[in-house]
């Protein structure tokens, strides 16, 4: 890393990018300056991590080399605001703020600034994120491998057209919380068919877990990985019947397009 990695915004997202920076050991904890204007988060990530904590957003620019903005996108303008003196052209500017473009971005900074606009997701807290990077026209390849590095350190990262971001929000950035509800949904079911809760989450947790390794690692085609699955005459094709009937895919394709469509127009 050329210096320290700054976050202003210490939240879910932060937290999980710190997280997962620190568990791969890209960095020491020192080496990571944040500030949160929550004074309570920022005491507890301090705590939590042995991060450099500061006291503006400015110290964190001023201290890092890469900066990254893990604030709510309706703060985000604010916080450029404040901190927009104090970035100088070798800084890198990350935002991870949903529906905020690199033209939103730039508009609030010096002209040369580099900037990456990021759709991370929480699964980041465990090694397993998923992320896409979308750069300006100031990044050059060496700064574009840096920063893929820092989100590659915990997860899967790939440098994407800013035109796919609707499109990567939907199935990877907000799709975790679909993801929890269908393992809720799964447990539910074992629930009542006599199971405990405990055992219900391990044995649906660990089926979605097996179940998306399989769709990573064999390479095979997500519909011959189902057929693997459903004997002729058997119990799992009565429950795929009721899947069907209940629209399961329909549903979760709009679910994914209605977040794309919301992430454009925020
Ligand atoms: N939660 C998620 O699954 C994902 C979130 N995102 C994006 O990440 C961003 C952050 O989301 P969350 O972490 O969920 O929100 P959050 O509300 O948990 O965290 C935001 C943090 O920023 C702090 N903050 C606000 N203004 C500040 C300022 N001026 N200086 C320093 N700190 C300030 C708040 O005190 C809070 O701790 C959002 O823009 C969201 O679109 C992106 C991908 C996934
Ligand atoms: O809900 C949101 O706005 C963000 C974008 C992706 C996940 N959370």
């Amino acid at each position: 890393m050329r210096g320290n990695i700054g976050f202003i915004g210490a939240g879910n997202m932060g937290q999980a990018i710190m997280g997962g920076i620190l568990a791969s050991k890209l960095v020491t904890a020192k080496e990571i300056v944040v500030f949160d204007r929550y004074q309570t988060t920022l005491d507890a990530v301090k705590t939590t991590y042995d991060i450099t904590a500061v006291n503006s957003e400015i110290e964190v620019v001023e201290q890092a080399e890469i900066i990254i903005l893990a604030v709510k996108p309706n703060t985000l303008a604010d916080v450029l605001v404040t901190v927009k003196d104090a970035v100088t052209p070798d800084k890198i500017i990350v935002s991870i703020a949903g529906g905020k473009s690199l033209t939103f971005l730039s508009k609030y900074l010096p002209e040369n600034t580099k900037i990456i606009r990021v759709m991370p997701n929480t699964p980041a807290m465990v090694g397993e994120g998923m992320s896409a990077l979308c750069v300006n026209d100031w990044i050059t390849r060496a700064d574009e491998a840096e920063v893929l590095s820092i989100f590659e350190s915990f997860g899967k990262a790939k440098i994407m057209d800013e035109g796919l971001i609707d499109a990567v929000t939907g199935v990877s950035g907000a799709s975790p919380a679909f993801v929890y509800m269908f393992i809720e949904a799964l447990a539910d079911g074992a629930v009542a068919l006599g199971m405990s809760r405990a055992d219900a989450y391990t044995f649906a947790a660990q089926t979605v877990l097996g179940s998306a390794k399989m769709v990573l690692e064999t390479g095979k085609h997500p519909g011959e990985l189902k057929d693997m699955v459903t004997s002729p005459a058997g119990s799992t094709i009565e429950g795929v019947k009721i899947l069907e009937d209940n629209k399961f895919r329909s549903a979760v394709m709009n679910a994914v397009i209605a977040v794309g469509e919301k992430n454009a127009n925020m």
